[in-house]
């Protein structure tokens, strides 16, 4: 008897649970349809009557090269050093300086995913700011990129500058490494950037430097940050001296926004979380189990210019709710069905570029039906 009806408890307990779990799905899809109609409200008409550039100019800030050659001046012959003087002069760089440097990066995807996919998604012109040896890299994966070799030149931030007011947003940190030289010119930037109120969206190494300055973003709320997993544990580690709780990213998420002033900021994962420090948004838009890198970085490139978009259209589009976070919620949305759909074709050797040629289609399923 005692049996029979612990069993009947059991299953009940189990159909509660169920329907709870239902229910829930039901409400997240629901929330998640309500948020990508707000991302459609936001999406500016395409019209023959515009010029280019009306729909989107964005920066890229990243993108380095930096030289492995490993020598020790003092073991070399002295023919072998004249070879080396010359061989500095031409490439015009510090070979001691590289290899005492350390761990040298080299990374031209990152700037290359988040640049092309800001062109996909619909802006008319991208340009990158890199290093200089980046430089012949980037424009050789791509004809449709602007590349500007400056991001190590000493007067850097002068020479973004310049470009500032024809852009609409920046995207800062995809490959850009952590070269005290480059991260020094950066931080210039990103106040040049705040200063004339241009939307900027921080990641990678971007999000390395704010953990070591969280003063450089504090308050500013034109600015969202995209942390993957590690990202935001940094971030947070800095800004909240404790660690986040793993068992709580909405929480966490929250705390961390709103620490840092009502930055918005998303948390990559298997599921998307963003907050503005007020309300926080899941995305749970069906991708897949493939991680090959590159993903994060098409996330911020068309964040990038979703952002300028979201701003443009103002609250009255969002029905209140924060431009960036819909924005925001958009490009996870995006990302994440490329993803999908880049797997139904490729599966295990799906790579970021197949994600990008996937941005047409999920964009229009998702934004444009
Ligand atoms: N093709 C390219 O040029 C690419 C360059 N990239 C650049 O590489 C640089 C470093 O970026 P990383 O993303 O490696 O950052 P980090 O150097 O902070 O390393 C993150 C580490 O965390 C691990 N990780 C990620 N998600 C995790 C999770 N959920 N749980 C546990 N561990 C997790 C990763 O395997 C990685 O080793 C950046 O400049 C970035 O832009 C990446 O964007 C990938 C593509
Ligand atoms: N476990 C997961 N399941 C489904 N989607 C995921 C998962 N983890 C990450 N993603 C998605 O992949 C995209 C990139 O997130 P990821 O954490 O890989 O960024 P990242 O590490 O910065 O990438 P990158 O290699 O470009 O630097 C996001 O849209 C995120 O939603
Ligand atoms: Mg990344």
């Amino acid at each position: 008897m005692a049996v029979r009806v612990r069993g009947v408890v059991i299953r009940a307990c189990k159909r509660v649970l169920e329907r709870a779990f239902s229910l829930h799905k039901a409400h997240s899809i629901k929330d998640m349809e309500n948020t990508s109609q707000l991302v459609r409200n936001i999406i500016p008409p395409l019209s023959a009557r515009k010029h280019k550039g009306q729909d989107g100019r964005i920066g890229v800030v990243g993108g380095c090269q930096e030289m492995d050659i490993k020598v020790t001046v003092g073991h070399l012959m002295p023919r072998a050093r004249i070879f080396l003087a010359v061989l500095e002069v031409t490439l015009n760089m510090d070979l001691q300086e590289a290899r005492v440097r350390g761990k040298p990066r080299r990374y031209t995807g990152a700037p290359y995913f988040a640049a092309i996919s800001a062109l996909k998604v619909g802006a008319d012109l991208s340009h990158v700011f890199c290093a200089r040896e980046a430089a012949p890299v980037i424009k050789a994966y791509s004809p449709e990129l602007i590349v500007h070799p400056i991001l190590d030149s000493p007067n850097a931030v002068h020479e973004v500058e310049k470009w500032l007011p024809r852009l609409h947003a920046l995207v800062v940190g995809p490959g850009l490494g952590r070269d005290d030289v480059l991260l020094k010119n950066v931080k210039g930037i990103l106040e040049a950037s705040k200063a004339r109120g241009i939307p900027v969206v921080v990641d990678a190494d971007g999000l390395w430097l704010v953990a070591q300055q969280p003063a450089l973003i504090q308050g500013y709320q034109k600015a969202v940050l995209t942390p993957n997993h590690m990202e935001f544990g940094r971030l947070y580690e800095a800004v909240l001296r404790g660690p986040a709780d793993s068992a709580d990213h909405h929480g966490s998420v929250l705390r961390l926004s709103q620490a840092l002033g009502n930055v918005t900021v998303v948390l990559k994962g298997e599921h998307d979380v963003i907050s503005d420090g007020q309300q926080v948004l899941t995305c749970s838009q069906e991708g897949s189990s493939r991680r090959c890198g590159g993903q994060g970085d098409l996330l911020s490139g068309s964040l990038g210019v979703l952002v300028h978009w979201a701003l443009l259209a103002g609250p009255e589009k969002t029905n209140g709710s924060s431009p960036l976070l819909v924005a925001a919620f958009g490009a996870c949305a995006l990302t994440r069905l490329c993803n999908y759909q880049a797997f139904q074709k490729h599966g295990r050797s799906t790579t970021t570029t197949d994600m990008v040629a996937e941005v047409g289609v999920a964009f229009s399923k998702l934004f444009e039906t």
